[in-house]
């Protein structure tokens, strides 16, 4: 794989990173991208069991690498009483900043919003007002940082979701067990790590502004997790369904996991 000097790091970000164009192009309708379909509704799907198990619940939760996004703790918020969602870019962290304080012009994330309360069976008005009222901090976050939080720091969380973040920001799979093991960090011991991400995939768009992404298999991930002690408990895959039309990404499949941080570690 061409591993190379010019893999879109935190730079790049910062400057080209259109937070608009990304959620209107992925997050419009819970079917996501019309050239992913399928991603969305198999994610939300996974965060609505995994969440209405009532078996990970606790004081908080940290989101890694939200992007302009709140999707991935709309099942979540149920159960945490401090939610934390953090970015690299600021542009993305002013569009959860705005949509919490339902700022005119904020993305309409009701779509979305209606569709989980539909699988989860809670009212969409009950749980927008509880997500805009548990979002307590939205912080800087740098995953390349030995201190991704710097010079904030947060409590260790019972809950750690991360989603297509350390793929994006990795360039090599040293890379990427280094940001992993940072994740891990913000995780109490015994706490649960929900992590999606992609397989096999080099590059994703918005609009035509490319990103790199590091090239992953299903035993890299296994084996970085095992590394950091982690014991896995479900770990789905979710095939590309029509990989020669899609022009936004090249991935290969989507995974979703849950996986619980060893009680010996800190
Ligand atoms: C593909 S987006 C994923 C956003 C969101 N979590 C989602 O699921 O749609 C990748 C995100 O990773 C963030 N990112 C890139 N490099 C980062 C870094 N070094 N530390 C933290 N976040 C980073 C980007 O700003 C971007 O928001």
């Amino acid at each position: 794989m061409a591993e190379s000097a010019q893999f879109t790091e935190g730079d790049y970000y910062q400057a080209c990173f259109d937070s608009k164009a990304y959620m209107k192009n992925f997050y419009s309708r819970p079917e996501g991208h019309s050239e992913e379909e399928g991603y969305l509704t198999f994610v939300l799907g996974c965060l609505s069991r995994t969440f209405s198990t009532g078996q990970y619940k606790g004081q908080r939760l940290i989101d890694v690498g939200s992007g302009p996004t709140i999707h991935t703790v709309i099942s979540a918020c149920e159960h945490f009483d401090e939610l934390v969602l953090s970015d690299f870019v600021d542009r993305n962290r002013e569009e959860i900043k705005k949509w919490i304080k339902n700022e005119e012009g904020c993305f309409d994330w009701k779509p979305l919003i209606d569709y989980v309360c539909e699988m989860d069976g809670r009212s969409s008005s009950d749980v927008e007002a509880k997500l805009r009222q548990r979002v307590k901090q939205v912080l800087k976050c740098d995953v390349l940082s030995e201190n991704p939080f710097h010079p904030e720091s947060v409590e260790p969380a019972d809950c750690v979701i991360t989603s297509l973040c350390l793929e994006a920001a990795s360039k090599d799979l040293q890379t990427y067990r280094n940001a992993l093991r940072r994740v891990a960090k913000l995780l109490r011991p015994g706490g649960a790590l929900v992590m999606l991400g992609v397989l096999g995939e080099t590059f994703y768009c918005i609009d035509k502004i490319r990103f790199s992404c590091l090239q992953l298999s299903k035993a890299d991930v296994e084996d970085v997790l095992r590394n950091l002690d982690f014991t896995v408990q479900e770990f789905k895959i979710f095939p590309a369904q029509d990989q020669d039309n899609n022009r936004v990404s090249d991935f290969e499949a989507i995974f979703y996991l849950v996986a619980l941080k060893s009680t010996k570690t800190s």
